[in-house]
């Protein structure tokens, strides 16, 4: 993989897609870094295929360009040594097998076939690969899927939902095998609507809506600036007192009160400082609420859109 002195990264600035007279993306701008996994999140119909189709050079921006590494993906000059995509698993032909799919790529895309079953084995297909694609799970066609992005050992990676179809074993190998891309210095985008996998999966959030950028920030950062904490005690009444001159106190379940504004090391900190034993301190929402807050924010300002 090429380290060093190459700007490993995807970025896309003033990006738009019209068809007809809608905006399927507009003024769009964020850049994913390399040694990350960023999550592309957005409601269905938000235009994040309509963007990832844009970075791989398959759909023609009407407005704004995006790169890889520095460059348009029609002037990459090895374009699948540079990025790896898995768009949509379910249109993968049946009648071949995962091993003759992934000899197809290699030639069509002057890849090094030596590399198969490498990229069957980090895919979890090793035992699979004589088999016809037609008697694949989804799942197992997301990973095959994966083996196509991966088999030039690209430096880039855009992933669009490639959680679908895979069971929850799945998703954890998926998510410990973009982690170790990311790790070794590579991009990877990965695109969801479902916010419980970008949670799991993704280092930082680029969330979209209506084709608009509507957050690019550190997941950590989304999930902190609206989560809200259960807080149960061994004096409610007292802690309460406590607590309130920094955060909001609403009443939840019996024994249970839930705090806004604090995170729960804060709450934990207050506790000690009045001599309070803590029964539960949770965290609850999160990015489920900083998403719905920010869409929802965003569907009353573009109404008229
Ligand atoms: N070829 C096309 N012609 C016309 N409209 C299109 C075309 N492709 C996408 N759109 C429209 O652009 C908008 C964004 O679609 P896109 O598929 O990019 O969204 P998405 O965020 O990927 O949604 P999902 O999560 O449902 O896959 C939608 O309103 C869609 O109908």
């Amino acid at each position: 993989m090429r380290t060093g002195t190459l700007l490993i990264m995807i970025k896309v600035t003033e990006l738009g897609k019209r068809y007809g007279e809608r905006w399927a993306v507009r003024d769009l701008g964020f850049t994913a870094p390399c040694g990350q996994v960023t999550g592309f999140l957005g409601p269905n119909g938000a235009g994040k295929s309509t963007t990832l189709r844009m970075v791989l050079g398959l759909t023609r921006p009407t407005t704004g360009q995006a790169t890889i590494d520095g460059a348009r993906f029609a002037d990459l000059p090895t374009p699948a040594r540079t990025v790896g995509a898995l768009l949509d698993a379910t249109t993968l032909p049946d009648h071949l097998t995962g091993e003759q799919q992934l000899r197809w790529f290699a030639a069509a895309a002057s890849l090094d076939p030596d590399r198969i079953p490498v990229v069957l084995d980090l895919v979890g297909l090793a035992d699979h690969g004589r088999r016809k694609i037609g008697a694949y799970s989804l799942g197992m066609r997301q990973r095959l899927g994966l083996a196509c992005a991966l088999l030039g050992d690209p430096a880039n990676l855009v992933l669009d939902e490639p959680v679908n179809g895979l069971d929850p074993a799945g998703v954890r190998w998926l998510r410990e095998l973009l982690a170790g891309l990311a790790d070794e210095g590579r991009t990877v985008i990965v695109s969801s609507h479902l916010l419980s996998e970008v949670q799991l999966l993704a280092d930082r959030v680029v969330v979209i809506g209506q084709g608009r950028l509507l957050a690019d920030q550190p997941l950590a950062d989304l999930v902190g600036a609206s989560s809200t904490v259960r807080v149960g005690s061994a004096d409610n009444d007292r802690l309460t007192e406590a607590l309130r001159p920094h955060a909001t106190i609403e009443p939840d379940r019996p024994g249970t009160f839930t705090v806004t504004g604090l995170e729960p090391a804060e709450i934990g900190r207050i506790a000690l400082t009045v001599g309070i034993p803590l029964s539960e301190l949770s965290r609850i929402g999160g990015l489920e609420e900083a998403f719905l807050a920010l869409t929802h924010e965003h569907t009353l300002t573009e109404a008229g859109r």
